[in-house]
């Protein structure tokens, strides 16, 4: 049973896919509310208003995936949702076209002062001769950030005639050419733009990039458009350079702070401003909360999710071809860290034969996943395994080897700690399922599942027999046994399997026999 938390206002209509679930207990309060469970919340879905930081997310051990409700994810810590292996998604072209539209009317009622004219004559007032507009026609709009939004604007910018300048560094020379913009230095687009807008994320790199010095290379007489994030235009720069006359008006969707209080821009009557509504049409919020609803959903189902903002996208096509060496990359992992005592310096993985073909990089994650289950409090999965590997100074390597030891598909996972190293290899059958058929320098043959008993030992008569009569003596049944050897009479190896778990005390007895090099407990859940 999972328990979702919809923490922001978020249309009904849209979290269908979630509200049909029959496993999911869905709860429509705040974060803060104290009659909210925090510790059981499996989802978060937000908006910009529920600030996602650490101090929340500690109180939600339980927590799996963030889903913002739009574009920005400058609400939410996502390094400290990466560290702590949770799935952080967006809906990245939800409210793309409401967004523009809202951008477009604003740059349009500034231009003509439709607000302030609109709140004369429900005054009763007749001011034709203060509100001498600005055509759009013939004008410079100057784009910072051309992403969807951007781009979006420039189309309805040029529609009405006007010239489109752009900076943006990851925008290519032809997709410019293509959109009929002019892409430029950001001094250019400052230099020469009547009207100057921002459709960047809020970054570090981008927050307060108009700022004094910025904004002096401008025009006199420009005007300014904030709807993507306050913090990127700095208010106290810009109220300064509309008190001096230089800036001529801007219009603002979005504030440092939200709400805002008081603002030195407020006393402006050339500065327009609505509350952050960019998104808000009845069809951007419809396309965000059934995006994010979905993915949700298909996540909750274990399926691979396409807008993650930590996690690479991977088509369910893919996920479905990787799946069954996705489960055995972890069962490996965790093998492997069951068998290797010491902390290990690195972890190197080859694939060769079909899996080689596929998305290997996942599979490395997974690996990695399942090496620091119960090694580690923090749940590692593909989110932050990376991570927590180059935290913990262990370097990852992938390999692809043309060398397949005969088998369809192979996978070897090579460990090494400061004394010792293991390998282990594991190949998956069609209709058979995964089978481990190398360890540590042995060829074997065993499923990665459930109890199992790991003993290296010599290669004499009666080794087998003295664990096979203490496992007897204790009625424990075994359920497998796999032996394999280098050459008669040296060192050799057996697993085997039970349906439970052996006890302390039958494992305390059979690490004292003769003959027995090393015997390990393996328990392979999931
Ligand atoms: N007011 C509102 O209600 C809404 C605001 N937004 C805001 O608008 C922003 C843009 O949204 P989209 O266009 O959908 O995002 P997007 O990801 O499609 O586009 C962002 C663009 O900014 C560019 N960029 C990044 N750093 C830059 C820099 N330092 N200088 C210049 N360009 C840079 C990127 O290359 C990209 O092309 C969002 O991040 C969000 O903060 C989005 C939706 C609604
Ligand atoms: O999608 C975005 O980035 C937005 O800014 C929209 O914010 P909202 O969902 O309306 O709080």
């Amino acid at each position: 049973m999972f328990t979702i938390l919809i923490a922001d206002a978020i249309s009904e209509e849209g979290l269908q896919p979630l509200l049909e679930m029959d496993n999911a207990t869905i709860i429509q309060k705040k974060a803060s509310d104290p009659e909210v469970s925090l510790e059981v919340i499996d989802a978060l879905l937000v908006r910009s208003a529920t600030k996602v930081n650490d101090e929340l997310l500690n109180k939600m051990p339980n927590l799996k995936i963030i889903a913002r409700a739009g574009v920005g994810v400058d609400n939410i810590e996502v390094d400290a949702a990466t560290r702590k292996g949770i799935v952080v998604i967006n809906a990245p072209d939800g409210n793309t076209i409401s967004t523009a539209e809202h951008t477009f009317a604003m740059m349009a009622s500034l231009m003509r002062n439709i607000p302030q004219a609109h709140q004369t004559v429900k005054n009763l007032e007749w001011k034709r001769n203060n509100y001498l507009g600005t055509e759009l026609f013939g004008k410079t709009l100057g784009i910072i950030g051309m992403g969807r939004i951007g781009t979006e604007l420039a189309k309805r910018s040029k529609a009405f005639g006007m010239m489109i300048k752009v900076f943006d560094p990851f925008l290519t020379k032809d997709r410019a050419a293509k959109l009929g913009v002019e892409s430029c230095p950001i001094d250019s687009v400052l230099q020469d733009s009547d009207i100057i807008t921002v459709h960047t994320p809020l970054t570090a790199e981008t927050k307060g990039m108009i700022n004094e010095q910025a904004l002096s290379k401008t025009k006199k007489g420009v005007f300014f458009l904030n709807c993507a994030r306050g913090g990127i235009i700095d208010e106290q720069a810009l109220a300064k350079y509309i008190g001096i006359g230089h800036v001529a008006g801007a219009a603002l969707d979005v504030f440092e702070t939200e709400p805002p209080g008081e603002n030195p821009l407020f006393k402006f009557d050339n500065v327009i401003a609505t509350p952050h509504l960019g998104a808000s049409t009845k069809e951007a919020q419809l396309n965000v909360a059934t995006q994010v609803a979905r993915e949700v959903r298909l996540f909750l189902e274990n399926n691979p999710v396409s807008n993650s903002i930590n996690l690479p996208a991977i088509s369910k096509d893919i996920f479905e071809k990787i799946r069954p060496f996705h489960q055995m990359s972890k069962q490996m992992g965790y093998i492997i860290s069951q068998c290797i005592k010491e902390g290990i310096r690195e972890l190197s993985i080859t694939y060769s034969g079909t899996v080689a073909e596929l998305e290997t990089s996942y599979l490395t994650k997974a690996t990695l996943a399942g090496f620091f289950k119960n090694r580690i409090a923090v749940n590692v999965n593909e989110v932050n395994a990376l991570l927590t590997a180059k935290e913990r100074g262990i370097t990852v390597g992938e390999k692809i080897s043309a060398d397949s030891y005969g088998y369809a598909n192979c996978i070897t996972v090579t460990a090494k700690g400061e004394e010792t190293s293991f390998t282990i290899r594991g190949t998956y059958i069609e209709h058979y399922g995964p089978r481990i058929v190398y360890l540590n320098g042995f060829n074997i043959d065993f499923l990665p599942e459930g109890n199992l008993l790991y003993i290296q030992h010599m290669d004499r008569p009666g080794v087998i027999g003295r664990v096979g009569r203490i496992l007897g003596d204790y009625s424990i049944n075994i359920a497998t046994m796999q032996v394999g050897r280098k050459e008669a009479g040296g060192e050799a190896i057996m697993v085997l399997s039970f349906d439970k778990p052996l006890e302390d005390d039958t494992f305390a007895l059979l690490t004292k026999l003769d003959d027995i090099v090393s015997i390990n407990r393996i328990t392979v859940s999931e």
